[in-house]
């Protein structure tokens, strides 16, 4: 989404950037819950019943976020009990929930197992082996799909690929058929699917139908074998534009999956959208402190830095930047530049941007991994969080208080 869109949207629903950032002060993250609801019915107009959209709740995890699509009848994807524990909290159904992850723990399993989940993406033959054991202890048997790595070039940045046979995740084409045999076989488990997730931020939808290929030769195969899978769950990774990249056409890349899907009966199709659904829905609004001249270049210190949002330092990642006023200033090229004491800790370089102290900018494109990849780093509170529908700005989350810094901490009594 343009910021154009957004700016207009917020301002048809009254609620211009620069009221907001007065009235709940910056960092705040802004999300627009009509684009929100735009997003996933872009996924869920072409994805008819009863193929399953399972929302990656890591992108943003905010309650109010996952009451929203919990409303629109959304499943969701985890990856901790943590993750869970929101879901439940936020009026989703713990029969909708997918937890994927390469670690889960003892402690997880049990709790996903008593809270009923649809089915666990198991990664590897030893968490198979510790899900069976921890469902035995329970009295229960563990709904699984296999997550298969089917080395496919997702195209993406290294950090956020997933899916080559270099990366931690899943489970090697190799052994995939070997450790379906043996989970079948498993009196605790129940297979039930296959999954993979080949990255994140993927822009074009050949890597992802290549990986279907494979996985949908693997399902043959499988149960030409008499092992039943049931579903296919193609995992999340779609692309937005952050700097006019053209991202892949969703819908034609959900109808060409089902395409493909066509001679395997009774076969659920599934996916894991995080970003897609809440990236572009959502700005992080930040103040300008000081337009600090260098000797080599110009500096913007603004008040967000990249304890608020870590992409642009953690990827590279680029965000434009905009002010949400015109601004008598001249413009300039500057970094913009957070608090943060790390020389990695921009938002932005080298933008053309017109705006002095007291200006507030909006980041775009801050509603998936802003937020939830945010932290306390030079202990510094998070951020606040408002959820635009209509005329009113929701507070959905209050900026931290001080004292919640330090909560759970204990001086130690000196010891006599
Ligand atoms: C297993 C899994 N599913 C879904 C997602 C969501 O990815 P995205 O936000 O790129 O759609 C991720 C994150 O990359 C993931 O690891
Ligand atoms: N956190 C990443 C995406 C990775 C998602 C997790 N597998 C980002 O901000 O782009």
């Amino acid at each position: 989404m343009s910021f154009d869109y957004l700016q207009q949207q917020l301002h048809a629903e009254q609620c211009p950037l620069n009221e907001l950032a007065e009235r709940f002060g910056t960092p705040l993250f802004v999300y627009s819950k009509a684009q929100l609801l735009a997003n996933w019915q872009q996924f869920a107009k072409v994805w008819p019943a009863p193929h399953r959209l399972c929302y990656a709740v890591k992108a943003n995890s905010n309650l109010a976020i996952l009451n929203q699509l919990a409303k629109l009848g959304a499943g969701f994807d985890i990856v901790s009990g943590g993750e869970l524990a929101r879901v439940l909290a936020a009026g989703g159904r713990a029969d909708s929930v997918v937890f994927s992850g390469v670690a889960k723990t003892r402690a997880e399993m049990r709790y996903a197992l008593e809270q009923g989940i649809y089915c666990f993406n198991v990664e590897s033959a030893a968490e198979l082996e510790r899900l069976n054991d921890v469902a035995a202890a329970l009295d229960k048997v563990a709904p699984v799909s296999l997550r298969i790595n089917p080395d496919v070039d997702a195209q993406t940045h290294p950090y956020i690929s997933t899916g080559l046979k270099t990366n931690k995740f899943g489970i090697a084409m190799t052994d995939a058929v070997a450790l379906a045999r043996h989970a079948a076989s498993l009196k605790n488990l129940n297979l039930k699917g296959l999954d993979c997730h080949i990255g994140s931020q993927i822009l074009k939808a050949s890597p992802f139908l290549d990986a279907a290929d494979i996985m949908l030769d693997l399902i043959r195969q499988l149960r030409s074998e008499g092992i039943h899978i049931r579903h296919l769950d193609m995992g999340g990774g779609m692309g937005i534009s952050y700097n006019h990249e053209q991202p892949m056409d969703v819908s034609d890349y959900l109808l060409k999956l089902q395409q493909k899907a066509q001679d395997v009966t009774d076969l659920t199709l599934m996916l894991e959208p995080g970003r897609a659904i809440v990236g572009n829905a959502g700005v992080m609004l930040t103040r300008v402190e000081f337009n600090k001249p260098g000797l080599d270049k110009n500096f913007l210190l603004v008040d967000a830095g990249m304890n608020d949002l870590l992409r642009p330092a953690l990827y590279q990642a680029y965000h434009d930047i905009i002010p949400v006023r015109q601004s008598d200033a001249e413009p300039s090229i500057v970094d913009v530049v957070g608090p943060v004491c790390e020389t990695g800790d921009f938002l932005g370089h080298a933008r053309h941007i017109a705006a002095v102290e007291g200006d507030v900018l909006a980041v775009l494109n801050a509603g998936a991994y802003g937020f939830t990849m945010s932290s306390n780093y030079n202990s510094r509170p998070r951020a606040a969080e408002v959820l635009v529908d209509g005329d009113r700005a929701h507070l959905i989350r209050a900026r931290e208080p001080l004292e919640q810094l330090w909560q759970g901490e204990q001086l130690v009594e000196e010891s006599r």
